[in-house]
């Protein structure tokens, strides 16, 4: 696949594998007149002739091995390319981390998703922290191309969670530093399939803080399923979400049913342990879901000599990873959200 055949067959991610850290930028435009811009590899913006009310960037493949949000994406920027979509708003799409896709892995060296809001400016050089500065950069010229505050922000960065989850698919909503959080945007998760949120109590280094705190984009993780190989995804399992992201992006405004409490399970970050000491390890198996709950007195996590037991019944494990770097986080623990009033 070279660059030259793009606009013919909208292959965007062949491309992006075969360039795993760099692509020089080049543009053509569509039939229907979108601008199509590709700033580098893995890195495609859409604009279309009448540019919308909706600045959205849609991120995948900040973890490689996470396969089904890039298939999604690949497949709705062949629709665009072929003109078989008719974009109504202007369009961002990433996958962030091409090497590390062509090795199925998290990452190469370092966690992407842990180098954003300037982190990748801290300790040695390599090829994640340089993307990071490139992502932030390309998020930054996608963001402030328009200075009409009307104009509304977007950034879903789709993941797939590394364990089963009790709740399927989630949602991270990052903290939004005393903002109260928007029953829209949860309706248009509950429209993706995402009827479980989790409420993040402080900053983070993340792709979707990232937006949400520069830009006050409406940003979420969204971890869509199971993480696993090309080929083995259930598709129909996805298809809410696709379905869901391409009215986003071809409709002018999307009317989403009615928001309920009723409709969701919310969760807020109880706690959040890092992994300190190399001896580290949780009493729970790997087959050990996101959601269990655990009562309290229950033991969490051993880090070194400290152990860490469930403080509340119910405190349940979110992402438990035993094999993160030290320093970061293994585990976040969350209870059902207690405070439903700060939201509009
Ligand atoms: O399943 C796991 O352990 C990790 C899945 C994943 O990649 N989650 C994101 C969440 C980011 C956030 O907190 O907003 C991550 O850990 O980077
Ligand atoms: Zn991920």
């Amino acid at each position: 696949m070279t660059t030259n055949n793009l606009s013919q067959t909208g292959d965007f991610l062949s491309v992006t594998r075969a360039n795993e850290w760099h692509l020089e930028p080049f543009s053509f435009s569509l039939d229907n007149g979108t601008q199509v811009d590709v700033l580098d590899t893995g890195v495609i913006q859409f604009t279309p002739k009448n540019c919308g009310s909706k600045d959205i960037v849609l991120s995948s493949a900040v973890h490689g091995n996470e396969t089904a949000p890039i298939e999604i994406c690949d497949e709705l920027i062949k629709g665009i390319i072929k003109g078989e979509l008719s974009l109504s708003h202007r369009v961002l799409f990433i996958f962030g981390n091409p090497a590390s896709i062509n090795i199925e892995k998290r990452f190469v060296e370092e966690n992407l998703n842990r180098l954003f809001c300037g982190a990748h400016k801290k300790g040695e050089q390599n090829n994640e922290k340089i993307r990071a500065a490139k992502l932030e950069a390309y998020v930054s010229q996608f963001f402030n191309a328009f200075s009409d505050k009307n104009r509304k922000r977007i950034h879903y960065d789709l993941h797939t969670a590394i364990r089963d989850s009790k709740n399927e698919k989630f949602a991270v909503y990052p903290f939004l530093n005393g903002k109260p959080w928007k029953k829209e945007e949860l309706s248009f998760l509950l429209s993706c399939g995402v009827n479980t949120i989790m409420m993040m109590k402080s900053s983070a280094t993340t792709f979707s803080y990232f937006s949400s705190s520069m830009f006050d984009a409406d940003a979420f993780t969204i971890e869509l399923g199971k993480v696993r190989p090309f080929g083995e995804n259930d598709m129909s399992r996805f298809e809410k979400a696709k379905m869901t992201l391409t009215q986003l992006i071809t409709h002018d405004t999307v009317n989403y049913p009615e928001f309920n409490f009723a409709d969701f399970e919310l969760f807020e970050v109880y706690r959040t342990i890092n992994r300190t000491q190399q001896d580290f390890s949780f009493p729970f198996s790997d087959s050990a879901a996101n959601f269990t709950g655990f009562a309290k007195g229950e033991l969490l996590a051993t880090d070194g000599d400290t152990d860490y037991f469930a403080e509340v019944d119910g405190e349940a494990i979110i992402f438990p990873n035993a094999k993160v770097a030290l320093g970061q986080r293994a585990l976040l623990t969350v209870i059902p959200l207690q405070n439903k009033t700060d939201f509009v």
